[in-house]
């Protein structure tokens, strides 16, 4: 694997999973990773992305190195050709070349700015990183994709799948804040990938963007979609129709005890951080229902196996 920025760079996407499982019940002795360093660069919060990473990375026996770019770094500039005369110390061309030095992996996290459409979906950040960076770059969640985060959802699934081709719904909820659709669309790439019966719900005005659902199903009415789930997977996502925006919606969309009746007593999925009693109820992230825990653990075995195959590349 030469770099991992989104789930096209996946092309065996089986033998992956097998293989992230395999790692998680058995850490090779033979570190692949000595001498190696990652490099993480955070524009972004995070916990789990950050120490499963991490960890995994020191699992494979490399050093780590951290930053938290708009913290700690200078400014940077992306745009070429721009006359850096006001608040941007540092342009991408230098400080990928720079890092590229010190690091034999850059591992990025940016996401959205929810403002402009065109300029996240260029992934402006992710691929100045990519063009000027003289080695593989790792997505940590960007502009349009969250891809160890769907790459850890089909592990997941796979590992508490208990029938032959279950039923995955992924179901938008409620959130205060505009949120990325980031998640959305690497967890919907990554289930048209696999031999499963997939649904999207969301309310109308939140449908995600077209080359992305491709032909999956989207059912506006969150009941009916939810109907003998083995997987209910909830995220909210801003809308992508009026783009970065957080519309009115009618009906209360949040994922309760009550909603998983119609289902096959489904498992529930979310990516964390989750905000209780607003995105999924307390009566199901406290049951037996919600396998959020187990879902946070395999990050680290989807990005040991990430990385390990790009440093064997
Ligand atoms: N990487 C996991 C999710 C990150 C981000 N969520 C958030 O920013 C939630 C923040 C809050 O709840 O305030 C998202 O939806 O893409
Ligand atoms: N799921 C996830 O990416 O979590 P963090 O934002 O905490 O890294």
């Amino acid at each position: 694997m030469k770099k991992y920025t989104s789930i096209s760079d996946i092309d065996d996407l089986e033998s992956i999973i097998r293989e992230a499982r395999g790692l998680k019940s058995h850490n090779p002795e033979y570190k692949v990773g000595t001498g190696k360093t990652l490099g993480m660069l955070f524009f972004n919060n995070s916990l789990r992305t950050r120490l499963s990473t991490e960890k995994a990375a020191k699992l494979l026996g490399m050093d780590v190195m951290i930053m938290n770019v708009d913290k700690d770094g200078w400014a940077l500039e992306f745009e070429d050709g721009a006359v850096m005369n006001s608040d941007k110390a540092e342009h991408i061309k230098e400080a990928a070349a720079v890092l590229s030095q010190y690091c034999d992996i850059i591992a990025v996290r940016a996401f959205p700015g929810l403002k402009d459409k065109e300029k996240d979906e260029s992934e402006h950040i992710l691929n100045s990183f990519q063009k000027y960076a003289s080695v593989p770059i790792v997505n940590l969640e960007s502009a349009t994709g969250h891809p160890l985060q769907a790459l850890t959802d089909a592990i997941t699934i796979q590992e508490f799948n208990q029938v032959e081709r279950p039923k995955v719904v992924l179901s938008w909820a409620p959130h205060p804040k505009a949120l990325p659709q980031s998640v959305a669309n690497s967890f919907v790439e990554v289930m048209q990938r696999l031999d499963v019966d997939f649904v999207i719900t969301n309310p109308e005005g939140y449908d995600l963007a077209s080359h992305i659902k491709k032909d999956t199903r989207v059912e506006h009415d969150q009941e009916k979609a939810f109907e003998d789930a083995d997987f209910v997977y909830v995220k909210n996502w801003s809308s992508y129709e009026s783009y970065g925006e957080v519309l009115n919606v009618e009906k209360n969309w949040i994922v309760d005890q009550a909603k998983l009746k119609a289902t096959n007593n489904a498992k529930v999925m979310h990516c964390l951080p989750v905000r209780r009693n607003v995105v999924i109820a307390d009566d199901v992230l406290d049951s037996d229902n919600a396998i959020v825990i187990a879902q946070a653990n395999n990050r680290t075995y989807a990005a040991q196996v990430v990385l390990k195959r790009i440093l064997e590349c």
